[in-house]
Order: structure tokens, then sequence, then C-alpha cells
């Protein structure tokens, strides 16, 4: 019965899409429609094959790893087109003929810039997040993914909506807004999905058969909740049309530009930060082998870090329209976030202590814990930045680009990889990885790459900073704007390479996990995924 009610909204959904695709009036909103039927035909026919079969017998007691499998798969794909594009656009910038005339309007740097922050950010990022945190609720509440199929529905239904985004992009649909770019329709697809995601996650907390929530789920928890808040109130928009992608605001002015930057923050400290602490305090334990740090500081700067981030946003907007009250609360803001930001740092690293030999034995322990070491660095450069006078240099310069990027690759890209090197084994059940060789070769590459990346951003961003305020005895402009875009040059170079090796390292860590999957023994199948008791 049920399956029949699917097919028929599957059904309907084809149809509408249809109709709506040969009605639009314009190239990305037919792309999309297109997508929708495609996904909903491929649904349909998967269903409508496997109708009357009887259910399949699922055993309450085992974890649901199938959604968690396909995401460790999609963030180390989508990890690699996203980096990719990343090396891409950095030699764009160095050699501006690489946009090139017969792909103009389609891969030049402002098509391909959101394309590359989006890949990296939400389909790198999102899928590291959803796969870990399906992985970890289960795991740290002896309980199965509440909501049968509902975890399928969040991994797929989040794969569409990077491709609609994706698309999206490239064909020139957006809305403008750094990180927000999507246009109504995906957006609004979005919105079904993270509540999907949310029910998914509450339900399992809720079913638990745990009495403690670890403080990881705490993390997840924040990181879902928020993301959606801040989602559904930069999105607010009026379609044009119903038959078209373009849509209106509701926000306009300074208003607009504050709750963009409120997004825009928040999208940080909740989902490149919260949720990748609650990575941080699964993965660094159990690699490790020991407990957390401190339980006590861990609820204390959970409460700090998400009571402060909320507020902070304005320090994108110094030297602006908005009030200098909002932009001196937001810089107040940001400077006490260093100290929360630092309690997750300490609790991280010193989770560590009595183990400190293992950095030497274990480069995935190495890669987890320079990971933290990147989030300390980025958490004090961020309030250093937040300060008006620091801002006033920093601001509309590359330094910007070092700090999101030493934040970016060092902090989200080395948990990340850690976290797919902890899960392969355990999700494909082999005994351990094909080769701990390659793990260091993609460490150092990684690392080196970060330093070549960040360290050049810091020299263009000072330095044109300086050169953008250097002024003559007559107290003229001494340079040009294009002086100091020539003078970047060498740099950006240099971060193309840095960029390039972490590319390379990247592509050498899913030949390993390759390998893990299809050549190395398999574990004994006593110790495969039974959800009691909780680990
Ligand atoms: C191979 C690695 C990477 C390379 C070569 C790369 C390169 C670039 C380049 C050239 C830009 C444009 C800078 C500009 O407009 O001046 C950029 C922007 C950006 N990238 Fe990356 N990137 C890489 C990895 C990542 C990762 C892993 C993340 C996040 C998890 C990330 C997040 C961002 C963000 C948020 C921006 C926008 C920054 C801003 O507007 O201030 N990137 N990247
Ligand atoms: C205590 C923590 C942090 C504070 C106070 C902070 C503060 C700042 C400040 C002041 C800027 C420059 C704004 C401007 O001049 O336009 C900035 C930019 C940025 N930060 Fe941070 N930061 C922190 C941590 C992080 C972390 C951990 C990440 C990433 C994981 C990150 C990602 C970014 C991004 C993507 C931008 C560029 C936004 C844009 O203009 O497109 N930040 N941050
Ligand atoms: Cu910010």
């Amino acid at each position: 019965m049920w399956d029949y009610v699917k097919l028929a909204v599957l059904g309907l959904i084809v149809v509408v899409a249809a109709v709506a695709a040969s009605l639009a009036r314009d190239l990305p909103y037919l792309v999309h429609m297109l997508v929708i039927m495609l996904a909903s035909a491929i649904t349909f026919f998967w269903i409508i094959r496997r109708v009357g079969e009887p259910a399949p017998v699922v055993n309450p007691n085992e974890y649901m790893d199938g959604p968690i499998r396909y995401g460790v798969i999609a963030t180390a794909f989508w990890g690699v087109v996203g980096f990719l594009v990343g090396v891409v656009i950095a030699f764009q910038l160095a050699w501006p003929e690489l946009n090139f005339v017969w792909a103009e309007g389609y891969l030049n740097f402002g098509r391909l810039r959101p394309l590359h922050t989006s890949a990296v950010i939400f389909a790198f990022g999102g899928n590291a997040l959803i796969a870990s945190a399906f992985y970890v609720v289960q795991r740290t509440s002896a309980a199965r993914l509440w909501g049968g199929g509902l975890s399928w529905f969040v991994f797929w239904g989040y794969q569409i909506f990077i491709v609609m985004a994706a698309t999206g992009y490239v064909l020139g649909s957006t809305q403008g807004n750094e990180y927000a770019e999507p246009e109504w329709l995906t957006d609004l697809w979005l919105t079904v999905v993270w509540v999907a995601f949310l029910l998914v996650f509450m339900g399992t907390i809720i079913k638990r058969r745990e009495p403690h929530i670890y403080v990881a789920n705490w993390f997840y928890m924040a990181f879902i909740i928020t993301v959606a808040m801040l989602h559904i109130v930069n999105n607010l928009a009026i379609p044009v049309s119903a038959f078209g992608s373009r849509s209106v605001p509701v926000w306009s002015g300074v208003q607009s530009a504050m709750i963009q930057w409120w997004y825009g923050h928040n999208a940080v400290g909740f989902f490149l930060t919260a949720g990748f602490l609650g990575m941080m305090y699964y993965f660094i334990p159990k690699q490790a082998e020991r407990p957390v740090y401190s339980y006590k500081l861990s609820i204390m700067h959970f409460w700090a870090l998400i009571f402060l981030y909320i507020w902070a946003g304005p320090h994108h907007l110094h030297y602006t329209a908005l009030p200098d009250w909002a932009q001196t609360l937001g810089m107040t803001f940001s400077i006490m976030l260093w100290m929360p930001s630092w309690g997750g740092m300490i609790n991280g690293l010193m989770t560590l202590s009595g183990a400190w030999d293992k950095l030497r034995t274990d480069p995935v322990i190495r890669m987890m814990v320079v990971a933290v070491g990147f989030y300390g660095m980025a958490t004090f450069e961020g309030p250093m930045m937040s300060i008006k006078a620091v801002n006033s240099l920093s601001h509309y310069t590359d330094w910007t680009i070092g700090h999101v990027h030493s934040a970016a690759l060092g902090w989200n890209g080395m948990i990340t990889f850690g976290m797919l090197y902890y899960l392969v084994p355990k999700l494909w059940q082999r005994e351990g990885l094909y080769s701990l060789r390659l793990v260091s070769w993609h460490f150092w590459l990684a690392t080196i790459g970060i330093v070549l990346y960040a360290a050049s951003m810091w020299v263009t961003g000072i330095m044109e900073g300086l050169m953008w305020r250097e002024v003559d005895a007559q107290g003229f402009l001494a340079n040009s704007f294009a002086d100091t875009v020539a003078a970047k040059f060498p740099m950006y170079v240099v971060r193309g390479l840095g960029g390039t090796m972490f590319l390379v390292g990247a592509i050498i860590m899913c030949y390993n996990l390759w390998k893990t999957v299809t050549s190395t023994a398999e574990r004994s199948p006593a110790r495969a995924g039974s959800a009691v008791p909780a680990e």
C-alpha cells in the first residue's frame, strides 16, 4: 500500500516537473526541472521493481551503515572535485588567459568561484558532516538510525541539492549572496532535506539506549538546528515566477547586508566549526584510544561558543553603512570568541596526554592533531582580524583568503581526512588501512600545501593592504590598483602550487581508501556493527 502511495506521488512529480520544464522561462530552471524529473523517474522505477517483495528483515540491534558508506564515498569524491576547481580558479587568478574565450559565460572565474566554495563547504564538508553525524549518533546512542529509509532520502536528496546548486552556478543562476547563492527552488529543496536530516538525528537521540547524550551529539545538534534557522531567514525571497529561477529577496539595504553576514559568519560557526567539533569529539578519542580530556570543559566551551558566535557577524561589515555600535558589538563578541574556541582546541589536543608517542607512529592521529592546531591558529587570527584597526588593513585583501584557507584546509580538510581514514576500515570491516606510508605522504603533501597557501596569502594580503594605503608627499595615492594586482603575481603561483599539492594528497587518499576496501583482509564478522553497548 505504502509503495503505491510513493509511486503515485513520484509519478505526479515527474509529470509536474515535465510540464514546468516545458514552460521554463530560463535555462537554469529548465535544467533543474529536468534534474527533478530524472531523479523522480529513477526512484519510481527503483520502487516499482520491488513492489510486492517482502520487506527486508532488519535487525533493530544492527547499525544502519549503508547511507554512511555512500556518504564517505561522496565526501571523497566531492572533495577532489572541489579542490580541483579551487586549483583551476587559483591559476585563473595568476594567468587570466585561463578564462578561455570559448568557455566565457560558463567556466570563467566568476562562475567557477561559487562552484568551488559550495563544492568544498557544502558538498565535501556537508557530506562529511552528515555521514559522520549518522555514524556517531548511532554508536554513542546504542541505537539504529531512526526513520527507516529516511536517512537514504537525506543522502540522495542532498546529492540532488548539490547537483542543482552546481548546475545553477555554471548556468548563471545566483542570488548573489556569498555561500547562499542558490535560488529559491534549490533553497526549498534543501530545506526539505535538512528537516529530514534533523528528524533522523533527533529520532535516534530520542530512542537512544544510553542515558547520557555524548558531547559530540550536542555539537551536531547545534549545527543542524542553527543551519536550518540561518538558511531559512537569509533566503526569504519571493519568486518572480513559478516557472523561472529568479526571485526578489525580502530583505534590502543594510538589513540585507547584516542578515547575509549573520548567515555567513554563522555558517562558519555552525557548519565549519560546531559540526566539525562534533567530529573532533568522537574521532580523536577513538583514534587515540583515550577518553576526552575534560568533560566539564567541553560543556562550558559548547555553551559559550554557541552563545558568542551568533553575535559576531558584523565583523564582516566593518566601515560600512552598518551603524557603528553594531560593528563594535561584532568586534567585541569576536574577541570573546577566542576563549571558547581555544577551549575546544585544548580539549582536543590534551586528549592525547599520555599518548603523545602515537604522533610518531600513527599518521592518522597526526592528521587530526594538525587539524586541531590549525583550528587554534584560525580562531586566534579571526578575533585579531575582527579588531577594527586590523580589519582596516586586512579587509578586501588576500589576508582574508589566507585566513579562510588555513582554517578550511587545515581544520576542516585535515579532520575530515582523519575521519575518512578511521571510518573506511570500520565500515567495510577491514583489519586496517591498505598503506600507512601513503597516509604519511598525504599528510606531508597536505601540510606543506597549506603552509604554501597560507603564507603566500599573508604576504600578498599585507603587501596589497599597505600598497593601497601608501601616499606620496602631496597625499596622493602612490599605487594604482593594477600595480597591486601585478605585484601579487608570484604569490598567486605559489598559492596555486600549494593547492595542487593539497589536491594530489587527496587523490592519494582516494587510492589508499579504494585499496583498503578492495585488497585488505576482512575483519572477523563478530566485530561487525552491533548496536549494544554504546561505543
Ligand atoms: C586545493 C585546495 C584549494 C584551492 C587551491 C583553493 C583556491 C581558492 C581560490 C583561488 C579562491 C578565490 C580567492 C579570491 O577570490 O581571491 C578560493 C575561495 C574560497 N575557498 Fe578555496 N581553495 C581550496 C580549498 C578550499 C577548501 C577545502 C575550502 C573549505 C572547506 C575552501 C573554501 C573557500 C572559501 C570559503 C572561499 C571564499 C573566501 C572569501 O570569499 O573570502 N577552499 N579558494
Ligand atoms: C573565533 C573565530 C573566528 C573569528 C572571530 C573570525 C573572524 C573573521 C574575520 C574578522 C574575517 C574577515 C572579515 C572581513 O574583513 O571581510 C573572517 C573571514 C572569514 N573567516 Fe573567520 N574567524 C574565525 C574563525 C574561522 C574559522 C574556524 C573558519 C573556517 C572554518 C573561518 C572562515 C572564514 C571565512 C570563510 C571568511 C571569509 C568570509 C568572506 O568574506 O567571504 N573563520 N573571519
Ligand atoms: Cu565571521
